[in-house]
């Protein structure tokens, strides 16, 4: 039996030229990048069904365009013919869209997002061999289970927790932990571990359009004059990038405890790459003030993917109180 591949492009630099100023940008489309890819693979009975859903930056991308991948991922998977689904993607975004995609996703087929660090024209381009490896994960039946992943660099990485950590080396993503669940050798998938357990969220696409999350950053004498503008733009959520363990100063605790009745939700994370937050630290400022005034730690999550699920909290649960309660949940 013929199995297919769907293949979702959406731009980002796997998708770029630089034009007559040597500025990148995403022009090409992924049926060109497939094109010739797929016999290369030495894949028998495998077919590829490659189209664009749009070709941007993937820092212009809004939170309707992710939506418009999730629900375009479900389109494909509604095909018992497809094994799995590869999103072609920008990479300055690809942690949100992962996440976005991993908490929605219950099937067991597999999910790969992959991309590029160096544009399709460069002589070193690493789009093509990045999106050979998506390819063959999405068609291996030893990623089943396995969740959204995002494949690059020979790395398969869990989508939840895998976040950007150089602007342009090749080695382009990490897990918190360091680790992976499994590496592409020889042309190979070779799993190494499973996923952790994840709650899935039957968020309401149509709502997370409506529902604004922003997020706000701590530094030395900060104050809550961010906050307060986001809550009067009509944030329903606020994620808060603090400082070391989840710190801030006694003027973010008290714009927090104000943003709290008003029925904001603030999320606490950290500027700090890796750990969790918590609340250690007193004295008018500190994490366990943050919390005592209504922030939530958002535990390894940082600020994009923590964004990404107050986003499908609120627009599915709606009620301050309980998505509140039910966030730990999905931490
Ligand atoms: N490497 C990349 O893909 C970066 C690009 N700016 C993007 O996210 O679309």
């Amino acid at each position: 039996m013929t199995v297919r591949i769907a293949v979702l492009g959406t731009g980002g630099t796997i998708a770029s030229r630089r034009d007559e100023h040597g500025a990148a940008q995403p022009v090409e489309t992924v049926d060109r990048l497939t094109e010739g890819l797929v016999a290369g693979l030495g894949l028998r009975d495998v077919e590829v069904a490659a189209r664009d859903l749009f070709v941007k930056d993937s820092s212009a991308l809004t939170t309707a365009d992710q939506a418009v991948i999730v629900r375009e991922v479900r389109a494909a998977l509604d095909d018992p013919a497809v094994r799995g689904v590869v999103v072609t993607h920008g990479t300055d975004t690809a942690e949100e869209t992962a996440y976005l995609l991993d908490l929605v996703h219950t099937d067991d087929r597999p999910v790969v997002l992959t991309g590029a660090q160096r544009p399709a024209d460069a002589p070193d381009a690493d789009g093509p061999g990045n999106l050979r490896d998506a390819l063959l994960v999405a068609a291996d039946p030893a990623a089943r289970g396995l969740g959204v992943l995002v494949v690059f660099d020979g790395r398969v990485l869990a989508a939840r927790g895998t976040r950007k950590v150089h602007t342009h080396e090749v080695t382009a993503f990490a897990q918190p932990d360091g680790g992976s669940l499994g590496r592409v050798v020889d042309g190979r998938l070779v799993v190494d571990g499973v996923p952790a357990h994840r709650e899935h969220l039957d968020i309401g696409l149509a709502d997370i359009e409506r529902v604004r999350v922003d997020i706000a950053a701590v530094y030395p004498g900060v104050d809550g004059t961010a906050l307060r503008a986001f809550a009067a733009a009509g944030a329903r959520g606020v994620v808060l990038v603090a400082t070391g363990s989840g710190n801030a100063n006694p003027a973010i605790v008290e714009a927090v405890a104000e943003l709290t009745d008003r029925g904001v939700v603030v999320g606490l994370t950290t500027r700090v790459d890796t750990g969790p937050v918590a609340g250690i630290y007193g004295g008018g400022g500190g994490g366990a003030d943050l919390v005592a005034a209504g922030a939530v730690p958002l535990g390894t999550l940082r600020a994009g993917q923590g964004r990404i699920l107050l986003l499908g909290l609120l627009a599915t649960i709606g009620d301050p109180a309980q998505v509140r309660a039910a966030l730990p949940t999905y931490l």
